[in-house]
């Protein structure tokens, strides 16, 4: 059985659909990407899979051991959020507070997990800076880590690489490409990067007025794929 199974879903705020009609599934150690314009309502999609909010149609499935609390997620960052005056290692550890809510203590093997996804990030000798004074990729490391604190198994990522430079970009996609690859993490990324999103995925969602569902060679052969590549002057 799949993960994760979304079933005939239509999303959309105050009875206005924005997707219709949406199914697809993603298997333990996929790597998804889900592309598409501006609005097209990725990041609603994503918030619906975590239950934040409720399909206006159809349903959301987890299956294969996979219980819905133990998906890490990595939002898209605000400038309210690059402000946030805790250190590292606070932060790192609010990754846990899904589980059992707001509260002011962690237990030690919390902190274990959270001093081993800190190290896993490269980002030891940050754990006492105040999140604030970090660049902005090291911000997305602190931001990993603290995703890796709700989960083992899969980890949504809402445009991971907005706002970095290509040095910093291509660090974030092979730490990514490493979760997935030796801790057999699902991956399920929003991305407009999309030869990046060729380049590592095993999946693409293309979100659209036509919406497309398959493999990376599918989608390259798919008409949304061919339009794309014609838009990205014969890229991939
Ligand atoms: N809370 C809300 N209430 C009403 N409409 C909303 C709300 N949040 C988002 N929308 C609208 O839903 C549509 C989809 O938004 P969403 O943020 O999911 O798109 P997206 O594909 O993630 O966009 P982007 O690529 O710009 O991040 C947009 O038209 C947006 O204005």
């Amino acid at each position: 059985m799949s993960q994760l199974t979304c079933r005939e879903l239509s999303l959309g705020y105050e009875g206005k659909e924005i997707i219709s009609n949406l199914s697809f599934h993603v298997n333990a150690g996929d790597y998804l990407c889900i592309v598409g314009e501006n609005g097209s309502g990725k990041s609603t999609l994503m918030k619906t899979i975590l239950g934040l909010r409720k399909p206006m149609k159809g349903e959301i499935i987890t299956g294969d051991g996979l219980r819905s609390r133990e998906i890490g997620y990595l939002p898209q960052q605000t400038v309210v959020q690059k402000d946030f005056p805790a250190s590292v290692k606070e932060i790192v550890l609010s990754g846990f507070q899904g589980r059992c809510g707001l509260r002011p203590f962690y237990t030690k093997a919390e902190k274990r997990v959270a001093m081993e996804n800190i190290r896993k990030m490269g980002i030891e000798d940050l754990k006492n800076r105040c999140y604030r004074e970090l660049s902005g990729g090291q911000q997305q490391r602190v931001l990993l880590a603290r995703a890796l604190c709700a989960t083992k198994k899969m980890l949504l990522l809402d445009e991971p690489v907005a706002g970095l430079d290509p040095i910093v970009t291509a660090d974030m996609y092979s730490l990514i490409e490493s979760l997935n690859k030796n801790e057999g993490i699902t991956i399920i990324m929003i991305s407009h990067d999309i030869s990046a999103a060729l380049k590592y995925a095993t999946h693409i969602l293309h979100i659209s007025d036509e919406l497309f569902f398959g493999t990376r060679r599918q989608f390259e052969e798919s008409k949304a794929g061919k339009r794309l590549s014609v838009l990205m002057g014969g890229e991939f």
